[in-house]
């Protein structure tokens, strides 16, 4: 449901973000304006599609996805004063101390007994970012409730270091979440990168937990994503996919973001 209010904030914020909404937007995609504020008054014989509906009613989802040390936190930095956007980082913090407790740090020392541990909670608070109301026309998130599931889930399990059972029970909470919670995506916007350019990073980045991560791990990680979201043969995509080259340097990257920040946008 939109209240009057939250409509009327999201008209201001749009009309100061691209200007007065009569002008033409769009990118050669259905106009994301158009999609969000004239079909108000329609009726029962709406022709307004599920997605239409979504974004009237939450706004457009962006989920920036891809390997450990991609990049993402930095695109997310990118986009964070953009005038009507919100972003929403993945919560890594609370990963790292819930109540006292480290299950990132436990699940890399060992993933046999604290990968459904980590992955329960990882599910939890990336569902709390799914469903946490955004004033804002555009939400930027970075990853997703369904790559938690289709890649880290998978790779514990696919590794052989997550049990029949754990698997079972994350998959029946993941599956009763998605049909009955609505966490629908407008775009996935995917940072491809080499896991060689991610281990680098990810060693000049120096996070305690993630010190033993070897590169074969990234390239396990790498593989999921490039079948999810490119060549799409393992597990249903939720969302259009925008591929980026995210192996060029922070200063090529910013410009590459500014350029295309329409189509990133999903303007
Ligand atoms: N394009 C880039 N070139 C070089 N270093 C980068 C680039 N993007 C990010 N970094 C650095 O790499 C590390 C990981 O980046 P980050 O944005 O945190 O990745 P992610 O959020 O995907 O894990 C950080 O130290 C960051 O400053
Ligand atoms: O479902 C998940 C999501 C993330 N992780 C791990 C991978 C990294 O060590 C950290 C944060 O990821 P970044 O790519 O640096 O943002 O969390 C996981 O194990 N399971």
């Amino acid at each position: 449901m939109s209240c009057p209010a939250l409509v009327w904030c999201r008209r201001k914020l749009w009309s100061k973000l691209i200007g007065p909404t009569s002008g033409a937007v769009g990118c050669g995609k259905k106009s994301l304006i158009a999609s969000t504020f004239p079909i108000m008054q329609r009726g029962l014989f709406s022709t307004e599609n599920a997605g239409d509906q979504n974004k009237r009613e939450k706004g457009t989802v962006i989920c920036v996805e891809g390997n450990i040390a991609s990049g993402k936190t930095s695109c997310l930095d990118f986009f964070s004063n953009t005038v009507g956007l919100e972003v929403f980082k993945e919560p890594v913090d609370k990963w790292r101390n819930v109540r006292g407790h480290n299950p990132l740090g436990l699940m890399y020392q060992d993933p046999n007994r604290w990968g459904l541990t980590l992955q329960t909670y990882v599910q939890l608070t990336m569902l709390d970012i799914h469903t946490k109301p955004s004033i804002s026309p555009i939400k930027m998130m970075e990853r997703s409730i369904y790559s938690a599931k289709y890649i880290f889930v998978e790779n514990l399990y696919q590794s052989g270091k997550m049990a029949d059972v754990d698997y079972a029970v994350l998959t029946e909470w993941f599956e009763w979440i998605i049909k009955s919670v609505n966490l629908s995506v407008d775009l996935i916007v995917y940072l491809k990168t080499s896991p060689e350019t991610c281990y680098q990073r990810l060693k000049n980045r120096c996070r305690e937990e993630e010190r033993v991560i070897p590169l074969e791990y990234l390239y396990a990680i790498h593989s999921l994503y490039e079948e999810w979201l490119v060549k799409q043969t393992s597990y249903p995509v939720p969302a259009p996919v925008l591929v980026i080259d995210a192996n060029k340097d922070l200063e090529e990257m910013s410009r590459h973001y500014e350029e295309n920040r329409r189509s990133i946008l999903s303007l």
